[in-house]
C-alpha cells in the first residue's frame, strides 16, 4: 500500500488519520457513522462521510455529507465608547469575489483561525496582527457555527473596547501569508448603513454591529 498524506504518514501540517475524524462518534444514538475518505487535504480538509441515521419512522436510513475542516476561528467587535467607532478590516476576499462579489474587498472584524490556541489568545494575537490593537479587557459572546450544512467550523465571538488614540498604523496582516489588511474605523451609524445599503457583506461583521446597538456599548 502507498503511504497516503495525511493518512498514513504525516502531511505538509504535520496531520496524520485524517480518514477516522467522526468515526468515535457516539452521542446521539440515532447517529453510526460507517465510513470517512479524505476527498482532498491541502490547506484543509474536504471529507465525504457515509452516516447511518435514525429517521423520525425508526427505519435506518443511509446518508452521505461533505464537510469542509478548516478548524475553528473567532472574531472580535473592537468599539471606542467615547467617539462611538468601531474598528474594522478590509482585506480581498478570492471565494466572494469568485461568487459575485463585485471586487473582493470585504470589510469585516478582525478574525483568525485559532491554530490550536484558546479562542481568547488566538483573537487577542489576530487583533494584534490585522489591527495593531492590543486588547485589554475583553467580553466573550457565544460560540456558533457559521455554515452548519457543510462547514464544520466554530465561530468564537468577542468584543472590546480600543484607544483610537493609540493605534499604530493604518495597516496590518501577515505579508509572508500573502495578507494584505486596510483599517477601516467607521461611526457606528455610518458601519450600520453600510449594512443596509449593502457595502457590509460579512456575516459575523453584520452580527457584531447589530449586537452593538441591541445589547452591546452602543446600546439604545
Ligand atoms: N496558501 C494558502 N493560504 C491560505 C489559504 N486559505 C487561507 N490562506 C491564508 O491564511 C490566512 C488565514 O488568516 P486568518 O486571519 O487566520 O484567517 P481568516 O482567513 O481571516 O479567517 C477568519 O475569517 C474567516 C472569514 O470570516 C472565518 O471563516 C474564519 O473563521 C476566521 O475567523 C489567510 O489570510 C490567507 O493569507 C489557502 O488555501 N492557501
Ligand atoms: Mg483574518
Amino acid at each position: 500500500m502507498t503511504d497516503r498524506p495525511g493518512i498514513d504518514v504525516p502531511d505538509h501540517r504535520g496531520r496524520t488519520g485524517l480518514d477516522r475524524a467522526g468515526l468515535e462518534l457516539d452521542r446521539n444514538p440515532g447517529v453510526r457513522v460507517t465510513d470517512v475518505e479524505v476527498l482532498a487535504s491541502a490547506w484543509h480538509v474536504l471529507r465525504r462521510t457515509t452516516l447511518e441515521y435514525r429517521a423520525p419512522s425508526g427505519a435506518w436510513e443511509t446518508q452521505q455529507r461533505e464537510t469542509y475542516d478548516r478548524g475553528n476561528g473567532a472574531t472580535v467587535l473592537l468599539y471606542d465608547p467615547a467617539r462611538r467607532t468601531v474598528l474594522l478590516t478590509r482585506q480581498f476576499r478570492y471565494p466572494v469575489y469568485v461568487n459575485d462579489h463585485p471586487d473582493g474587498m470585504l470589510v469585516e472584524t478582525a478574525a483568525g483561525l485559532l491554530d490550536d490556541d484558546h479562542p481568547e489568545a488566538a483573537i487577542r494575537r489576530e487583533a494584534a496582527e490585522e489591527t495593531g490593537v492590543e486588547i485589554g479587557e475583553i467580553e466573550h459572546l457565544w460560540d456558533v457555527y457559521m455554515s452548519p450544512g457543510s462547514v464544520t467550523e466554530r465561530l468564537h465571538f468577542y468584543a472590546a473596547p480600543y484607544d483610537s488614540t493609540a493605534r499604530t498604523g493604518d495597516s496590518g496582516g501577515l505579508e509572508e501569508e500573502g495578507e494584505h489588511i486596510e483599517l477601516v474605523e467607521l461611526d457606528i451609524e455610518e458601519a450600520l448603513s453600510m449594512v443596509r445599503s449593502g457595502s457590509i457583506q460579512d456575516a459575523k461583521t453584520i452580527m457584531l454591529l447589530q449586537w452593538a446597538v441591541l445589547d452591546g456599548p452602543f446600546r439604545r
